[in-house]
């Protein structure tokens, strides 16, 4: 008799494992099926964010940040550090515990809640039925009360730049390097290409990004994105916008990057080349053609504000779904599907997701952009206030950056935040944390705000939607 489960997950990323993780917590029987193999030849859990993804890259940006500040921003402390090493492979050792610790952890988890980890691949047949095929052993079919279709997103590759052993290399390869390139290419000015770049380039990389487009992070308010650039060009980042990647071509170890940018066609040679173009819904071989699913018009699984399929009693959740392609977007939707099944009556509140760029400075954002809430036609307020006049970015040489916040003129909730700075990443949860709660700029206004510390950079951005800013020469006039 086939093998049944109140929910199966396909997929354990930080979607599909939370999903099961909160389905067991609500005494539902589980079982997780991952079929990812790491370079050790071994199951590993937690899908692209803990083995090639947000874990890692985060680890190398942070080794390699050390190691920048240690030969170039302790001198100003007073600190005098001679003959400044960097060892590569011992940085791709440490990285490669993190990953190990970051997988053995959600498996220890899938285990303390009881949830089956089933190792290989997972597909949906017709009927809630999930067809099993183990790495080892033999296909069975599995009988689901619930699916959960977690199996995330793959690089999108480029058919004029194929990926080449070591050379041409996607965001795992990028993560694996044994040296530091003397010159690296990158395709793409997305986060993943800003992010890796920037590992290399601190390492002592010359590095070129090539954008096809003409704004840059065009996602990303334009005051927020121009700050970024300027900051990136001051480290020397090479970014090139409106320059379209038209072939490579690989001959003794190194990488020829033919480009057309506004004025001409261009090429140049990289010891290596990260392709960082976007990533897709990973859907292949996923669903049989008779299980009911269905896809959107841009490949993703068709899914309603619920997560729910075409099917009852399927859902789809994560990368493979509409919506932005974050890790911690995809846990709160396994979470909020799993108490779906139980009958719980959840929703996420889906203008509330924060989005960071983990460079330096760092970017985070939350809410709508200036332009967009100029786009729309609403009456809205700015404030703006720099790191340069904070006392504990000072203390803490960081004082590049801002903080913007974006409200209703007419109600004064806060619409948007966005910020270019010191710890940009953690700043950030106290405006989603506002914006959930539906705050007015008056009411952050109101609040006391720790000193010295950088989150008053985010009070005083609110003080200064008003003109009240307390720490501003420029303080704008009170309408
Ligand atoms: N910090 C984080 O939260 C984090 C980190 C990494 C990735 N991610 C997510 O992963 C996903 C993928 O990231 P990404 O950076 O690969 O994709 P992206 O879509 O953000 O950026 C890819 C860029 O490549 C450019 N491009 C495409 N084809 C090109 C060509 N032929 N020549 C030059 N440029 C070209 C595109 O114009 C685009 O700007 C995103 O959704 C991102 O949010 C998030």
């Amino acid at each position: 008799m086939a093998k049944s489960f109140d929910v199966v997950v396909i997929g354990g990323g930080p979607g599909g494992y939370a999903a099961a993780i909160k389905a067991a917590h609500l005494g539902l029987n589980a079982a997780c099926i991952d079929m990812y193999i790491n370079k050790d030849g071994k199951p590993s859990l937690g899908g692209t964010c803990a083995n090639v993804g947000c874990i890692p890259s985060k680890a190398l940006l942070d080794s390699s940040w050390k190691y920048h500040e240690a030969q170039e921003g302790l001198a100003v402390h007073g600190i005098d550090v001679k003959s400044v090493k960097m060892n590569v492979a011992e940085m791709i050792k440490r990285k490669d515990a993190i990953v190990k610790r970051q997988a053995d952890g959600v498996a220890m988890l899938l285990k303390a809640n009881g949830v089956t980890w089933l190792q290989g691949r997972g597909k949906l047949l017709s009927g809630k039925q999930v067809e099993f095929t183990p790495h080892e052993g033999e296909v069975e079919v599995l009988q689901a009360e619930n699916v959960i279709l977690a199996a995330g997103s793959e690089p999108i590759k480029l058919p004029m730049a194929p990926l080449h052993d070591g050379l041409v290399v996607d965001n795992s390869g990028a993560l694996e390097f044994t040296q530091v390139p003397k010159k690296l290419g990158v395709i793409g000015a997305g986060i993943i290409g800003l992010e890796l770049g920037s590992v290399w380039s601190r390492l002592g990389s010359e590095v070129v990004v090539l954008e096809a487009m003409d704004t840059f992070l065009p996602m990303v308010d334009r005051q927020v994105g121009k700050e970024l650039l300027k900051n990136l060009k001051a480290q020397n980042i090479d970014v090139r916008l409106s320059a379209r990647v038209t072939g490579t071509k690989v001959e003794k170890n190194k990488v020829t990057v033919e480009f057309s940018d506004s004025e001409s066609d261009q090429s140049m040679v990289v010891d290596k080349l990260i392709v960082a173009v976007g990533r897709r819904p990973y859907t292949e071989e996923l669903f049989s053609a008779d299980s009911g699913v269905n896809l959107d018009e841009r490949g993703f699984i068709f899914v309603n504000q619920s997560c729910a399929t075409d099917v009852p009693g399927v859902y789809a959740i994560g990368d493979i779904v509409r919506g932005p392609a974050l890790a911690h977007k995809a846990t709160e939707e396994g979470v909020m599907v799993a108490e779906i099944i139980s009958g719980h009556n959840t929703a996420i509140n889906y203008d509330c997701i924060p989005s960071v760029v983990y460079t330096h400075p760092e970017v985070a954002w939350a809410g709508v952009t200036e332009e967009q809430v100029k786009a729309s036609g609403d009456a809205y307020k700015t404030g703006v206030f720099a790191f340069a006049a904070n006392g504990r970015a000072a203390a803490a040489n960081e004082t590049g950056g801002f903080v913007k916040v974006i409200s209703d003129e007419n109600t004064d909730r806060v619409l948007g935040v966005h910020i270019v700075g010191p710890q940009a990443s953690e700043i950030i949860m106290q405006a989603i944390i506002a914006m959930e709660f539906g705050a007015s700029t008056e009411d952050l206004q109101m609040m006391v705000f720790a000193h010295p510390g950088l989150s008053e950079v985010f009070h005083e951005a609110c003080l200064d939607v008003d003109g009240k800013a307390i720490h501003s020469a420029k303080r704008k006039r009170k309408k």
